[in-house]
C-alpha cells in the first residue's frame, strides 16, 4: 500500500525531463526552455542551498564596481532574477529577465542538461558554485521547513533518504555536480567551492573578479568581503529574504541565512546515517575527480 506521507510529499512536485521540481515551475517549462539569453548575461548556477545568495551578492557588487548603494536599492531576487521561478502571485523569473536591461545577472538551479540552449549558443559567462553534499542536505532539510508550499520533510534520516535518491527539487545532488564538473574546462564556466569561499574568501573573490574581466584592486576586494560577511547578509533585508511574506517563506521556523558554516552535518547525521551516506556517496562519485571537504 502507498505510504500516505510519501504521497503528500510528491503532491507539490512534478517532474521535468525526469527531474523533480516545484509544480508551478514545471507548468511553464516552455518559457524556460525557449529563454533567449544575451551574450553579456552572467549566469549563477547552483544546486539549492550551496551558497547561491552569497555568491550572487558578490557577483552583483563586482558588476557594480563595489558600489554598495546599488545593492541596497532593491532585494536580491529583483536584482538577480531566478530564471525558472514561477509563482502566480509572487515571482516570474522569465518575465523579470525579459524586461530587464543588459547586462543581466541571473540565477538558476538547473543541472547542465536542462540549462536553456541559448546560454551555450551565446557563450554567456557561467559561475557554478557547489558545496559538500552533507551540508547541502542539512541546509535543504531546513529549507523544506521554511518554504510553506513544500511538504513536511519528515525526520532528518527520512529526508536524507529522499536526498540520496534525488527525490527532491532539482534531483540528485550527485548528478547535478557531476553534470557541471564535466564543463570545468569550458572557458566560459568558472567552478567555485563554498568550502574554499569559507576558507579564503579574498582568493575566491579575486578569481571571480578576473573571470568577469575586471581588475581585482585591493579596495574592490575589501569592499566586497566586508559587505558579504555572513552577519552582514543575515541582517540585510535586501539579502535575507525577510521581505517575502511568511505565507511563502516562513523564517519563524528557521532563517533563510541560517548558520553559514562548513560541518553543520556533524550535528545532524548519526554515526549509522553517516556510514550509509558515505557508502552511497562512494557509489555515486567514484568516477568523479572533484573532491569536497566536509570540514575546514
Ligand atoms: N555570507 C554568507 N557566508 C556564508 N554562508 C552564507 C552566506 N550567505 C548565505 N550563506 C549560507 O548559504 C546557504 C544558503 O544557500 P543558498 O543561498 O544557495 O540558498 C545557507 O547555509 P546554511 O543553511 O548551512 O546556514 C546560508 O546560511
Ligand atoms: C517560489 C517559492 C518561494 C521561493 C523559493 C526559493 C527561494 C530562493 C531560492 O534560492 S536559493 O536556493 O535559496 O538560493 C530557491 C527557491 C526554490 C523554491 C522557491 C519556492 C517554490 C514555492 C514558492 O513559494
Amino acid at each position: 500500500m502507498m505510504d500516505p506521507s510519501k504521497y503528500d510529499y510528491r503532491e507539490n512536485f512534478d517532474k521535468v525531463h525526469g527531474i523533480l521540481m516545484y509544480k508551478d515551475f514545471v507548468k511553464y517549462w516552455d518559457d524556460v526552455e525557449t529563454f533567449q539569453a544575451r551574450p553579456d548575461d552572467i549566469v549563477i548556477v547552483t544546486y539549492p542551498r550551496s551558497g547561491t545568495t552569497w555568491a550572487s551578492e558578490i557577483i552583483y557588487l563586482i558588476c557594480k564596481d563595489g558600489d554598495v548603494e546599488k545593492c541596497n536599492e532593491d532585494v536580491i531576487f529583483n536584482r538577480i532574477p531566478f530564471l525558472e521561478c514561477r509563482k502566480e502571485t509572487f515571482l516570474n523569473g522569465v518575465k523579470q529577465l525579459n524586461e530587464m536591461a543588459s547586462p543581466r545577472i541571473l540565477k538558476t538551479h538547473l543541472p547542465r542538461e536542462l540549462l536553456p540552449a541559448s546560454f551555450w549558443e551565446k557563450n554567456c559567462k557561467i559561475v557554478y558554485i557547489c558545496r559538500n553534499a552533507k551540508d547541502v542536505a542539512v541546509s535543504n532539510y531546513y529549507f523544506f521547513q521554511m518554504i510553506n508550499s513544500y511538504p513536511d520533510p519528515g525526520s532528518f534520516p527520512e529526508f536524507v533518504e529522499e536526498f540520496m535518491h534525488g527525490e527532491v527539487p532539482y534531483g540528485s545532488w550527485f548528478k547535478h555536480v557531476i553534470s557541471w564538473w564535466e564543463e570545468r574546462n569550458n572557458p566560459h564556466v568558472l567552478f567555485i567551492l563554498y568550502e574554499d569561499m569559507k576558507e579564503d574568501i579574498r582568493k575566491e573573490v579575486v578569481k571571480l573578479i578576473r573571470f568577469l574581466g575586471r581588475k581585482p584592486s585591493e579596495e574592490l576586494v575589501e569592499k566586497i568581503v566586508q559587505h558579504t560577511l555572513f552577519q552582514e547578509m543575515k541582517n540585510n533585508p535586501c539579502t535575507n529574504y525577510t521581505t517575502v511574506p511568511d505565507e511563502i517563506i516562513n523564517q519563524k521556523v528557521t532563517p533563510f541565512i541560517r548558520k553559514g558554516i562548513t560541518g553543520d552535518w556533524k550535528n545532524h547525521f548519526t554515526v549509522a546515517l553517516n556510514e550509509r551516506f558515505d557508502v552511497h556517496y562512494e557509489q555515486q562519485m567514484n568516477k568523479c575527480t572533484l573532491k569536497f571537504r566536509t570540514e575546514i
